[in-house]
């Protein structure tokens, strides 16, 4: 591609990211307006949760039907509609007053925001080499975070100056801007490439559905993501708050810097795991297994730490589960490196259903625990007590063991398939000892040539996994 060429492909993921990060401020405003809306909805708690929870069905509902349209219509189209969708949720919220209205702006915010992170990861493989892609799409889940932190500062900001109406009606601003900028500027492959997209009727469709869904690689990538990214939207999105100021009895102002802290780990851990997979793609599955169990354990010594945990470890567990987006972003990977481009659009959507419906099921339970033990007298009337919480979060371990045994067993059905193909993966003992004997050449080698002349040696070796 010339230079400016990849100025256009720079440009054009630029304008995704922005309109993913859009998507992103949609999705999380409402939370930061919970107080406000109570007092605009005269509503109860649940009648409130209703509106998160249906928003996220609405999301992951939609995620197989819009990948079959990304890969029908293209990005640019999807985008765009996403856009236009948001920004009309946010004006109906702007002007909703009762509870069915509200809920009517919410799904139609879930909705669009369902169909702009497919569609931008899906223009990654087209304007991008393919060795860059594992970086890009971390960085692309990663700079989209960013749109918590709009939600958190400048949303609450004219939330809490302005009043309900003018702060959504910012927000559907945006969502406008992002849909000029779509509409405008995205292109979906550059200039003389072929369009991937691929236009089939209902039969088609339906089997391109069951041929995403039978690739091995597609379900490996939706059981990694179901792993590994609950704990924390679980923890960031409902019963992280309440776990910590109330439970924990952590101070208010640094229950809002750890929650911070979730966005920029990400932000740091993101094109660092990125580049590791692009170097090491037959090992993903591992780093997603690791992940995993570094959740367990961290989660583990939180609930049984006897009493109030201290600041150290709940920073940890904090840090421990920001890494948990990156590690869910491996999933999109691997819909991409198993699927034909025609059909990237359906996998990511499969994939995508994982974390969520895993978000969606751990939310449900715990409160559905945390109601139980307030109702049986075991809380002592506070319903967020620490020993209500030991047991409600440890529903999060039978999540962990049910997506570890997802990775398993479908790692084992990819790794079959590769056999047939032809490719052989050494096994990880060896992987590690090679390394280790070409790292203790290298320092030989080094030092040799130090003694000669002074000189510096060449780079290290790649490791060959
Ligand atoms: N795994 C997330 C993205 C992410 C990255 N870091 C934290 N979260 C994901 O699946 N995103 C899909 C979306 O629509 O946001």
């Amino acid at each position: 591609m010339s230079s400016r060429g990849h100025g256009r492909a720079w440009f054009v993921w630029g304008v995704g990211v922005f309109a993913y990060l859009i998507a992103i401020t949609a999705r999380t405003s409402f939370g930061v307006a919970g107080l406000e809306a109570t007092a605009r909805f005269e509503a109860t708690a649940s009648a409130l949760s209703a509106f998160t929870v249906l928003q996220l069905l609405v999301y992951a509902g939609l995620q197989i039907p819009v990948g079959v349209l990304v890969d029908r219509f293209g990005p640019r189209l999807m985008i765009a509609s996403g856009a236009v969708l948001m920004c009309l949720g946010q004006v109906q919220l702007a002007a909703a007053t009762s509870v069915p209205a509200g809920i009517v702006g919410r799904v139609l915010v879930g909705a669009g925001d369902a169909m702009t992170f497919i569609a931008v990861l899906r223009l990654l493989p087209a304007w991008f080499p393919a060795s860059r892609v594992p970086i890009l799409t971390q960085l692309t889940g990663q700079l989209g975070q960013l749109g918590q932190l709009i939600s958190v500062i400048p949303f609450a900001l004219v939330l809490h100056a302005f009043g309900w109406s003018p702060a959504f009606l910012g927000v559907a601003g945006l969502s406008l801007l992002a849909f000029v900028l779509a509409a405008a500027l995205l292109r979906n492959q550059p200039a003389g490439e072929p369009d991937a997209r691929m236009a089939q009727g209902l039969r088609e469709t339906a089997t391109a559905v069951s041929k995403a869904w039978k690739q091995p690689g597609t379900r490996l990538g939706m059981w990694s993501h179901f792993t590994t990214q609950f704990s924390g939207t679980v923890f960031i999105l409902t019963w992280g708050y309440p776990f910590l100021a109330s439970a924990q009895g952590v101070d208010p102002a640094v229950v809002t810097l750890l929650m911070s802290l979730f966005v920029v780990v990400g932000i740091i851990c993101g094109p660092l795991l990125g580049g590791w997979v692009g170097r090491h793609p037959l090992r993903r599955s591992t780093m997603v297994l690791l992940i995993a169990a570094a959740i367990a354990v961290v989660w583990l010594a939180t609930l049984l730490y006897p009493g109030r945990s201290p600041l150290w470890l709940l920073l940890v567990l904090v840090l421990v589960l920001a890494l948990g987006g990156p590690a869910s972003m491996i999933g999109f990977d691997f819909a991409r490196t198993y699927n034909p481009s025609h059909r990237m659009g359906t996998a990511t959507g499969i994939v995508n259903i994982g974390g969520f419906c895993a978000s969606l099921l751990t939310m449900y339970i715990v409160g559905l625990v945390l109601d139980l033990l307030n109702n049986s007298g075991f809380s002592g009337g506070d319903l967020y007590s620490l020993d209500s919480f030991r047991i409600a979060f440890s529903v999060q371990f039978i999540v962990l063991a049910v997506g570890a045994c997802g990775v398993v067993s479908c790692r084992r059905a990819v790794r079959k398939q590769m056999a047939l193909e032809g490719v052989r993966l050494p096994p990880l003992r060896a992987v590690l000892s090679d390394n280790r004997r070409r790292r203790r050449q290298y320092r030989a080698e080094l030092r040799g040539s130090r003694g000669r002349d002074g000189s510096s040696g060449s780079d290290e070796g790649k490791s060959t996994d």
